[in-house]
């Protein structure tokens, strides 16, 4: 495996009717590293998880996965390792049972029913959702489709996650649950969300985009206490640093940054 896991050289991209919506990106992600996508609506950061999964091929540039080029002829075997969770959970499930809409991505591998019940039941287990196995996937609420549409991912055991807005629907519990998934996780994962208390719970690294460009590519906790860059990009401090005066002084007063660190706030306030 390369070491440099997944890998963009100036990539573009626009859509057929449209304006481009990606300009002109670079960046390299190593293999195990969890990076937050993040960026006000219209920033393009659908456009990039979409490309990244193969679902969209850039206009300009090349995405490289592994040693692998992105192109027509290495889809089918690039995607078998990427599980993508699409921002709306519906255009996730499409079959008409919990079970066979985990067990779709497993099936497409040839694996035998066996086995496959077994990846359904772990991946259930893991989201908290076991007990919806054999209802129906269009009658479930928001939150449970949001957690049966990770499961369908997790059961095709990724290499690398890509998710679309994971904490949206989800109440309290269910987001404790998708924190602890994420940082269990571990392979490379990218989070795009507006969900900033999310990706300072789950992510070393983050990239900020505005316009379909970077703006800033680095540690979470120098971007997410900017409250200057934040707000020129259209985005605000995460809840959990708005009251306090010095975010990045707190940061600095803390052992584990991303980890540790909401857990010590939240008793604070
Ligand atoms: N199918 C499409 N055809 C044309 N333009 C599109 C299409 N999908 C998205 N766009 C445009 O591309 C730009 C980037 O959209 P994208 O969905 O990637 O942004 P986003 O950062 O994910 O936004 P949000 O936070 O609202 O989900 C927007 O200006 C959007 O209008």
């Amino acid at each position: 495996m390369s070491h440099h896991m997944i890998e963009l050289k100036n990539v573009s991209f626009k859509y057929p009717q449209g304006n481009e919506v990606i300009k002109d990106i670079s960046f390299r992600i190593t293999h195990g590293e969890s990076v937050g996508l993040i960026g006000a609506n219209g920033a393009g950061k659908s456009t990039l998880l979409m490309l990244l999964s193969g679902l969209l091929i850039p206009t300009n540039g090349d995405i490289i996965i592994g040693e692998t080029k992105l192109t027509k002829k290495t889809l089918k075997y690039i995607r078998q390792r990427i599980g993508y969770c699409f921002q709306n959970p519906d255009d996730q499930l499409f079959m008409n049972t919990v079970y066979d809409d985990v067990a779709f991505g497993p099936r497409n591998y040839g694996i035998d029913e066996i086995e496959i019940e077994k990846r359904v039941d772990k991946a259930l287990e893991r989201v908290g959702a076991l007990h919806l196995k054999n209802k129906f996937s269009y009658k479930l609420s928001g939150g449970e489709k949001r957690m049966v549409s990770i499961a369908t991912v997790l059961s095709m055991e990724p290499d690398i996650l890509l998710m679309d807005e994971p904490s949206s629907f989800l109440d309290p519990g269910a987001r404790r649950r998708l924190i602890n998934i994420l940082n269990s996780f571990e392979h490379t994962k990218i989070i795009a969300t507006h969900d900033l208390d999310l990706v300072l719970e789950t992510c070393k690294r983050t990239i900020l985009l505005k316009n379909g460009k970077i703006v800033f590519d680095g540690n979470t906790k120098d971007i997410l206490t900017d409250k200057k860059l934040l707000e020129e990009c259209g985005l605000e401090l995460p809840f959990c640093l708005q009251t306090i005066d010095k975010p990045s002084l707190m940061f600095s007063l803390c052992k584990s940054p991303v980890n540790g660190f909401q857990k010590g706030i939240s008793h604070k306030l």
